[in-house]
């Protein structure tokens, strides 16, 4: 497996980086710091502080499981029968940073959050019916570094790849990237602290 961005050096720079990924099939866009440790750091604790955090129900070949992570969905909703719940002035001020910073204009956003190395998110990819054509999810993450692991849906000759999504870190998935690649945060057995993480999505 190839892992990206070990470099400790690198990392407590504390300088932006923005890294285009060479892959087949995707446009997966990286900015190491994008959101510096200072307002980093008072998001983590406004977003912590503030978001109704709740588990969802998951219901696979008919059994009933609680989600092993905290999500709240804002904005415009996949099921438009379902009430919106307005993005706070937090949610919309880190809304206008990703949308400076790739062009792209976002209608919703769910905020996760893994509380511990329990807490995680299985292989799966965001391509919802009503996502669109070509879903652009871009990714906020805040607290503690996870691994983010993408592998290919199809072509299994292609390596998985593992990019730790640090404090303050932006990750844009765009092109075909939700038809060809999974991803997944797995979970670990280290005692680790929270992390928060934001997907920006388009509903249509
Ligand atoms: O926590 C992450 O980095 C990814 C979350 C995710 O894949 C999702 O909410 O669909
Ligand atoms: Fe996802």
């Amino acid at each position: 497996m190839l892992t990206l961005f070990e470099d400790t050096q690198l990392f407590n720079s504390g300088e932006l980086r923005i890294k285009a990924f060479d892959i087949p099939d995707a446009e997966l866009t990286l900015w190491e710091h994008f959101i510096k440790r200072d307002e980093a750091d008072t998001f983590y604790n406004t977003l912590l502080a503030e978001t109704p955090w709740k588990q969802e129900e998951i219901t696979v070949y008919d059994k009933t499981h609680l989600t092993p992570r905290m999500c709240v969905w804002y904005g415009k909703n996949r099921d438009p029968l379902k009430p919106v719940r307005a993005l706070t002035p937090t949610l919309e001020t880190i809304k206008q940073k990703v949308e400076n910073a790739c062009g792209v204009q976002f209608t919703s956003v769910l905020v996760n959050l893994y509380r511990d190395g329990k807490d995680g998110v299985g292989w799966h990819r965001d391509h919802d019916r009503e996502l669109g054509p070509r879903p652009v999810v871009a990714s906020v993450s805040f607290g503690e570094t996870r691994p983010f692991e993408i592998r290919h849906k199809f072509k299994k000759e292609i390596e998985k790849i593992r990019i730790l999504l640090n404090h303050g870190s932006f990750l844009l998935m765009a092109g075909e990237m939700q038809h060809f690649w999974e991803h997944q945060v797995p979970k670990t057995a280290k005692e680790i602290k929270p992390r928060i993480n934001l997907t920006f999505r388009i509903v249509y």
